[in-house]
């Protein structure tokens, strides 16, 4: 089973094959359709010999739909492979892995954020999202990993969209269930109409949304209407997230996120204890590690720490967490900055933090959590940490993509 969820066969030269919605064990008969990296991409045209790990896949959208790959899979096989995504990653970076890892699963129903993608075709809308591999959008009825709250807007959305002029050709639209309700963020491809405005609005109470924003694709979103504040707590603290802000993909994995970090720090904290965190976002992690520590909190984003500066003032937190914009990319923080803290916390986007860890590990922080959504970007940075002599002391996968490839986890790392 590859990386992305794909069966992977061997042609007789050693080539390898990659058989989407193939699973390990299996016979299939499969056709070829493009070389694709060391080998080909290939589609099962009939699965010859099922293995006995193969179960009927609960969704209707299944295997057209690019949001889940991997429903056809018994439960607990699934599982140990995604957690085998981590251990193979940490493997391949030269350190020792426990046999067994902690592993949090996913449930359906759980995600709180979801991008639809949307076109206009003839006279219909069409919600979903891509094809695997692909640019086509699947039209979804329903989605089974979705919060139903979420769920729930999939139909209404349909005429919504149909009657707005801003929408031309095609569109997205960003929704995340906040404390305060669902928060949606429209990126359309023509300039709203006065009657855009109002449907919106309309729909906006008609569906009890806290707040509705527009944007060109790339540009800043405008608030069209505002019925309450659009509001969620993160550690007890009630934070504004910017229209389609980052928010991890369910509730339950954030919660699960935060215990292994906490987990991962230091054994004594005493008041000069610092903790510096990279990719803070909105602060998902900077108000739970500020119960304990004093928090340096870095952010690239200009509304994601505009946020979060606003959340640490009115919880009269400045005391206990530093805000600070910095594209951690162009301008990671030196070795000699990281030689401040006893701890690094970093949560970097899907590209990982090459430039960055560099830097961490030059810097020798005594204790570094790595919390990751690419394990290969992962393996990669934690190759850059065993090479500067840290051993990993902890780690826990966490399926908060559910059916998918993708994997969360969190790597706490030690020097010495
Ligand atoms: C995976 S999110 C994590 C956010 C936060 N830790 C959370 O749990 O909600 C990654 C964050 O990194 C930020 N980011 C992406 N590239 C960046 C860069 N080059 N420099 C600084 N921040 C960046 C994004 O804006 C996003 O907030």
């Amino acid at each position: 089973m590859g990386a992305e969820g794909d069966g992977i066969g061997r042609l007789p030269d050693g080539k390898a094959v990659y058989v989407p919605l193939s699973l390990p064990g299996e016979q299939v008969l499969a056709r070829p359709v493009r070389p694709v990296g060391d080998g080909w991409l290939a589609v099962a045209e009939t699965v010859e010999q099922p293995d006995e790990a193969r179960v009927a896949p609960p969704c209707r959208h299944f295997g057209r739909c690019g949001g889940c790959v991997l429903q056809h899979w018994q439960d607990s096989a699934y599982r140990a492979w995604k957690a085998g995504l981590l251990s193979y990653a940490l493997r391949q970076a030269g350190f020792a892995v426990p046999e067994t890892l902690e592993f949090h699963p996913g449930l359906p129903g759980e995600r709180r954020r979801i991008d639809f993608a949307v076109r206009r075709a003839g006279g219909r809308i069409i919600l979903g999202l891509h094809a695997p591999r692909a640019t086509e959008v699947i039209d979804l009825t329903d989605c089974l990993v979705l919060h139903p709250a979420l769920m729930a807007l999939m139909a209404p959305l349909r005429p919504l969209l149909g009657g707005l002029r801003a929408v031309k050709r095609e569109a997205s639209v960003v929704i995340n269930l906040l404390d305060s309700g669902p928060d949606l963020l429209l990126r359309s491809d023509a300039p709203l109409s006065l009657d855009d405005r109002n449907a919106l609005t309309a729909f906006a109470r008609a569906h009890n949304l806290p707040r509705v924003s527009c944007a060109a694709p790339g540009e800043t979103p405008e608030t069209i209407c505002l019925l309450r504040p659009a509001t969620t707590t993160l550690s007890g603290v009630t934070v504004r997230p910017p229209p389609g802000a980052f928010l991890q993909a369910t509730a339950e994995g954030e919660a699960a996120i935060v215990r292994a970090v906490l987990a991962g720090l230091p054994g004594r904290i005493t008041a000069k204890t610092r903790i510096a965190e990279l990719y803070a976002g909105c602060g998902t992690l900077t108000f739970a590690l500020a119960q304990a520590v004093r928090v340096a909190a870095f952010e690239g984003d200009p509304d994601a720490i505009g946020a979060l500066r606003q959340a640490v003032n009115q919880g009269g937190l400045a005391g206990r967490i530093e805000a600070a914009q910095r594209h951690l990319t162009r301008q990671p923080l030196s070795a000699r900055e990281l030689g401040a803290f006893t701890a690094v916390v970093l949560d970097p986007p899907h590209a990982g933090a090459a430039a960055q860890i560099a830097q961490v590990a030059a810097a020798g922080v005594p204790i570094v959590i790595y919390v990751s959504c690419n394990p290969a970007t992962l393996g990669r940075d934690a190759r850059t940490m065993h090479g500067a002599g840290y051993r990993l002391a902890g780690a826990a996968a966490i399926d908060q993509f559910l059916w998918s490839a993708r994997l969360e986890s969190v790597c706490v790392f030690r020097r010495g």
